[in-house]
């Protein structure tokens, strides 16, 4: 017995020295525990914030244990080091859950793959992309097909006193993924099923950010627990289930329908394409769902949520709003929507909406980025392996470039001409990330935020119902709380 004891404290002296041994490898944070490492300090929610104030003590690159050792950086020079400068070592993903429970197969499709995979589907997605928007731009076309049904909308059955815009948001910016994935459009008389998804997705980016699912993501064998295992693990996977089916059935439907060889209406058939063009073996069934599931979750959520921060901002100040209408009908007018040829016409309208992405700064961090091998960033050690957690939040809140950060103001973006971009000012304006591993669909969301932002300003003055609440829930992406508003004719 006395033996057992002595094996116990000499095992638990050398865990616990050969943790601290480790924890000097890695950038100071705050003080961890062995086993558990920092999980008592962090917060239940806004870790925006938490990873905000850290910053102020250690500096932009600290170490928070997780209880896994993950180095938080939040300034520009810091993530451009790491993501543009030393760009190849840092484009690996976490292989681990919650992020790899998306995929039900390993290492599949571009969100949270790494190595020659990701690289195979990234490319092949980006080329989809630019076919899709040159020539006719089938992109833009598609957009504006959307808008056009979510006016036709908006005109019939909103109650335009106290309207609800967050369903015609949604399903326009849906309808936009999901015609370009699968090439049909739901109905606003018949979404249920869209609508069931939309609460799949919504659910899952705010439950992946547990600390049960942190814990998990550490131990893995925690999953086998009772509550645990259930919080951090299995109600996650059971909720992705249902997302992933619907994904596979919608793309069994073009598979049956696709020759293979004739010119490509979605993205299932341009990858179809490619399939059999390349007979390149990581371009399989597979990958292709993975890749059709990436774009329906990391492009729905975001574009739809940030086009409702842009709608809030617009009721707080009525004033940029009424600015931004002058300039649409100057160059556009009232009788056409307004089209991408105008947007370079429409330097204060652009300016808006960088500064809307900015303020409202939606998605806080990006998903794990991990070191191939050691490294440094900017002079401080990062051993190989190690997970880094990009806060762009904190670059757009706090970089001295914008002056008075806190406050709204989109001529922060122009000189004095009122036309000419401040290119340093830009520079830092990183929504999309930047890097080998930024926003796959940066070129389509802009030109949602665009289409979709001015034609709703174009036909209608939004005026708040009451004092407006910019506050908003936590999660992956920051979600704007639902509002009501009057909607006036504008013309
Ligand atoms: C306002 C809208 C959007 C914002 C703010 C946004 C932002 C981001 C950010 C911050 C990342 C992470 C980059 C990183 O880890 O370094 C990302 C990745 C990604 N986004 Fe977007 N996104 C938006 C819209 C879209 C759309 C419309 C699509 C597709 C149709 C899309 C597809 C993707 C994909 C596939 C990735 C993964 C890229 C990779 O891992 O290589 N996003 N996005």
């Amino acid at each position: 017995m006395s033996l057992l004891i002595i094996a116990f404290i000499v095992i638990t002296v050398i865990y616990v020295l050969h943790f601290y041994w480790r924890v000097r490898q890695y950038p100071k944070g705050p003080f961890p525990l062995p086993v558990i490492g920092n999980l008592h300090q962090i917060p239940d929610g806004n870790l925006e914030m938490w990873f905000d104030d850290l910053s102020k003590i250690y500096g932009p690159c600290y170490t928070v244990w997780s209880p896994l050792p993950c180095v938080v950086i939040t300034d520009y020079a810091h993530i451009k080091d790491a993501f543009v400068t030393q760009g190849e070592t840092y484009t690996y993903r976490a292989h681990r859950p919650p992020e790899s429970l998306l995929q039900p197969h390993e290492n599949t499709g571009i969100l949270n793959s790494s190595g020659d995979n990701w690289r195979l589907q990234r490319r092949t997605s980006l080329k989809i992309l630019r076919d899709f928007g040159m020539g006719r731009n089938l992109m833009e076309e598609q957009i504006v097909k959307s808008i056009q049904e979510m006016m036709v909308q908006l005109e019939k059955s909103v109650d335009k006193k106290r309207a609800e815009i967050f369903w015609p948001i949604q399903l326009c910016v849906g309808n936009v993924i999901n015609e370009f994935l699968f090439g049909f459009h739901y109905k606003y008389d018949d979404c249920d099923r869209f609508k069931k998804f939309v609460g799949v997705v919504d659910h899952h980016l705010r439950i992946l950010l547990g600390k049960c699912s942190l814990c998990v993501s550490a131990f893995l064998w925690l999953r086998h627990l009772p509550i645990i295992g259930e919080l951090g693990y299995h109600r996650i996977k059971r909720n992705i289930i249902t997302y992933q089916s619907f994904i596979e059935e919608e793309v069994e439907k073009q598979v049956e329908k696709y020759d293979g060889s004739s010119e490509p209406e979605n993205f299932v058939h341009a990858y179809l394409q490619q399939m059999k063009q390349s007979a390149h073996p990581g371009l399989d069934m597979k990958n292709l769902c993975a890749c059709a599931l990436d774009f329906w979750m990391a492009g729905m959520e975001t574009t739809s949520n940030a086009l409702r921060w842009h709608i809030a901002y617009m009721m707080k100040y009525p004033e940029i709003q009424d600015k931004i209408r002058k300039e649409i009908f100057d160059i556009v007018g009232t009788s056409r929507l307004p089209s991408m040829s105008d947007k370079p016409s429409m330097p204060y309208t652009q300016a808006v909406i960088h500064e809307v992405q900015r303020h409202s700064n939606m998605v806080p961090f990006l998903g794990t980025h991990q070191s191939t091998h050691d490294t440094e960033l900017l002079g401080v050690k990062i051993p190989a392996g190690t997970n880094v957690l990009a806060q762009t939040w904190s670059v757009m809140r706090n970089d001295t470039i914008f002056t008075n950060q806190l406050s709204f103001n989109p001529d922060r973006y122009l000189l004095s001409d009122g036309k000419t971009f401040d290119k340093a000012v830009l520079e830092k304006t990183i929504p999309f990330s930047l890097g080998k591993r930024s926003c796959v669909g940066e070129g389509l969301a802009r030109m949602e935020l665009f289409l979709i932002f001015t034609a709703l300003i174009q036909k209608y003055e939004f005026v708040a119902n009451g004092p407006v609440d910019m506050s908003y829930n936590f999660g992956a992406v920051l979600t704007i709380k639902p509002y009501t508003c009057e909607m006036r004719q504008a013309y």
